[in-house]
């Protein structure tokens, strides 16, 4: 088996990682790619090396030194984000597909390494004031980090359409099923040609 890569992508609080664990319950075929951060662990809601890899700055500058990422962003101000290439090779020695969330420039990043092995998935939510209103409910972000994050929203939308397929969040049944679909039928697709 030739293992694929399933990104998903949003502005943040359109609701990937909501859509990303559902799939992951349901589609056994799967295995969630965990990226390395430098942001603060989310107290007991998160877990080393299962949300993400949380290691500091300077062990983040060394990976990027010795070329260890598909890719990396600064998300946030003084935030990184990045995807490890081991990571990716575990998932696929491990005879699985990986499924990954990370932002939008970062999915863009993904598609454009991994090309037809790779299928780019962008999450829209029904609108800006909705996805204010999920940042809210959320209750992970402070008032100004939520401001940041609707600001950057706005920009990230416009790149929906480099994407290779749009899912509306809007419903979460609805979208979460959408999705399940997308990625039943590209995983059991012709192997890519790479
Ligand atoms: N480029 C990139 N973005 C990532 C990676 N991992 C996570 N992200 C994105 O970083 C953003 C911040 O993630 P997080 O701190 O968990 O916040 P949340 O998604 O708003 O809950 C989200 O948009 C993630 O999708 C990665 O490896 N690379
Ligand atoms: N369709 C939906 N309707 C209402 N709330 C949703 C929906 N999808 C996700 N949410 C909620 O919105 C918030 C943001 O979702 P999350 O998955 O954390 O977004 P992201 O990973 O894109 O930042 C969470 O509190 C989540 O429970």
């Amino acid at each position: 088996m030739q293992g694929k890569i399933i990104v998903f992508s949003a502005p943040s609080g359109a609701g990937k990682t909501t859509i990303v664990h559902r799939l992951m319950e349901r589609v056994p075929a799967l295995s969630f790619s965990i990226s390395a951060c430098t942001r603060d662990r989310r107290g007991r809601a998160e877990e080393n090396g299962k949300d993400y890899y949380f290691i500091t700055a300077d062990e983040f500058q060394d990976k990027i030194r010795r070329d260890e990422f598909v890719e990396w962003e600064e998300v946030y101000e003084g935030a990184f984000y990045g995807t490890l290439k081991s990571e990716i090779e575990r998932i696929w020695e491990s005879g699985k597909h990986a499924i990954l969330d990370v932002d939008v420039k970062g999915g863009l990043s993904i598609k454009d390494f991994y090309k037809d092995r790779a299928l780019a998935i962008f999450v829209r939510p029904p609108s800006i004031e909705v996805l204010e209103q999920r940042l809210q409910a959320r209750a992970t972000d402070s008032q100004s980090s939520i401001s940041s994050r609707v600001y950057k929203a706005k920009f990230e939308l416009a790149f929906e359409d480099r994407f290779d397929v749009t899912v509306v969040n809007d419903n979460l049944d609805e979208a979460s099923d959408q999705a399940e679909k997308l990625v039943r039928d590209f995983i059991s697709a012709e192997p890519a040609v790479v």
